[in-house]
């Protein structure tokens, strides 16, 4: 194909997200479907198009005055991938499949200057949550919405009940040159993003992968892991557990010692977990896939970590969804919050004197975080603040500059923020609380 059926392409599959409501996955297989023609190459550039205009779809729509699928993906042309009007034009030239020429007044916008953009066209956010963003992040909050409206990279976590650090880097750079030991944290390694129109690198396809010696695992997930600390014999409780991402991480923290009890209120989300126990060689994991009076009974104030991946709005994880990002409404921000609640509280109850609630959660609205660890603290004098930063230090997989980048994300209740502007992961929150002898 020539790029300008590949950008009418993403026309269309920008028109079925945003007016047919299709989760862009589903929308861009279905594209896919219905043009088997189009080679991989052809699905990996429009896919990077898609996803940059779904990432920049406010400042896009604001550039062209518009908000049209068309619209948005020429502005996202124009600013992310920095094409001039005439490059832009020229690319439609004596292409049948490509969309309509530029008109006029496009060529005008697509060189318009956007120094008077609003605040959450600059950050590309939605409208209604300007408040919250400014509340999170103050004078940076166009910076951090800038940060998480570009490219993830992809990263791995060694396992280390599998492999050495040392032999899985090997092993991974060897498929993957690109690949590189993480700054922050020992045992991680990072994949950088790709260009935008290249095929995306495929981690979950190399031998290491295969062999279970790394599991693909976002940074900031993993460094919220180590909030669980690493003593050896440890009774944790992973009280939403869901696929096991934690479970995994929690269980090599342990090295096979102590228990990592998991356990989701949905038993169907806990389907995934069972092979991924067994390809990584987890062997200290129960699961229990009862009801909570069932499965959880005897364990009431025995834990000495209960680890709450929290249910959240996943606004720390808009890089790698975009979609989501324009799709979250009031109303599931309110239910979330009556979740976390919730779950806090029930949570709480397994927490043994002495013992830790680490609550985590992949957003960054103060709402889910600061406010549900405020209202928690508050309503549980038993319970202390502890500096996360420490907890995950005393687990020795954090680098030196691991722990100055990630100590410089604390804030209240020494809660830490992590996000891509401040720490290249996804935004994840992570607070840990101590419960009083
Ligand atoms: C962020 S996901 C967990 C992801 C998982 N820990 C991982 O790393 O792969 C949140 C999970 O919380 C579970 N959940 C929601 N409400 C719950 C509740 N009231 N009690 C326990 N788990 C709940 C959901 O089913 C979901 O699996």
């Amino acid at each position: 194909m020539r790029d300008g059926g590949r950008i009418q392409a993403a026309i269309e599959v920008v028109d079925a997200v945003l007016n047919r409501h299709q989760p862009v996955k589903d929308a861009l297989r279905d594209w896919g479907k219905a043009h088997r023609f189009a080679g991989s190459g052809d699905r990996a550039w429009i896919s990077g198009l898609v996803m940059d205009a779904l990432r920049s779809k406010a400042s896009a729509a604001f550039l062209m005055g518009e908000d049209t699928p068309r619209a948005i993906v020429l502005g996202t042309l124009a600013r992310g991938w920095a094409l001039t009007p005439d490059d832009i034009a020229r690319t439609f030239e004596g292409d049948e499949h490509a969309p309509e020429a530029l008109g006029e007044a496009e060529r005008a916008a697509l060189s318009r200057d956007m120094a008077d953009a609003p605040l959450p066209v600059r950050a590309d956010i939605p409208e209604w949550l300007e408040e919250s963003f400014t509340r999170a992040f103050g004078e940076d909050a166009v910076i951090e919405g800038q940060a998480m409206a570009g490219r993830a990279p992809v990263d791995l976590r060694v396992n280390v009940l599998k492999a050495e650090p040392d032999k899985a880097l090997a092993a991974v750079v060897a498929k993957l040159k690109d690949a590189q030991a993480s700054e922050l944290v020992k045992n991680a390694i990072r994949i950088p993003e790709t260009d935008p129109k290249a095929k995306s690198p495929p981690a979950d396809a190399i031998p290491a992968y295969g062999k279970g010696w790394v599991e693909v695992q976002d940074l900031g997930s993993q460094i919220a892991a180590l909030a669980a600390g690493a003593a050896p014999g440890s009774q944790i409780l992973d009280y939403c557990a869901g696929a096991g991402g934690k479970t995994l991480a929690l269980a090599a923290l342990l090295n096979n010692t102590g228990q990592i009890h998991a356990w989701d209120y949905d038993w169907r989300r806990l389907r995934a977990i069972w092979p991924r126990l067994q390809r990584a060689g987890v062997r200290n994991a129960q699961v229990h896939d009862g009801s909570e009076a069932d499965a959880l009974s005897g364990l009431a104030d025995r834990m000495d970590v209960v680890f709450v991946d929290a249910p959240c709005t996943g606004s720390g994880t808009w890089r790698r969804r975009p979609d989501s990002k324009w799709r979250l409404k009031p109303e599931a921000l309110d239910k979330r919050i009556k979740e976390q609640t919730l779950v806090l509280e029930n949570a709480s109850r397994y927490v043994k004197p002495g013992g830790r609630l680490v609550y985590v959660t992949c957003s960054i609205l103060p709402q889910e975080n600061e406010d549900r660890a405020a209202e928690f603290l508050d309503a549980h004098r038993d319970f202390e603040p502890v500096a996360a930063v420490e907890a995950m230090a005393s687990t020795g997989l954090l680098t030196e500059e691991g722990e100055i980048q990630i100590g410089a994300c604390a804030g209240r209740f020494g809660a830490v923020q992590l996000t891509p502007a401040r720490t290249g992961t996804d935004g994840f929150y992570v607070c840990v609380m101590e419960k009083k002898e």
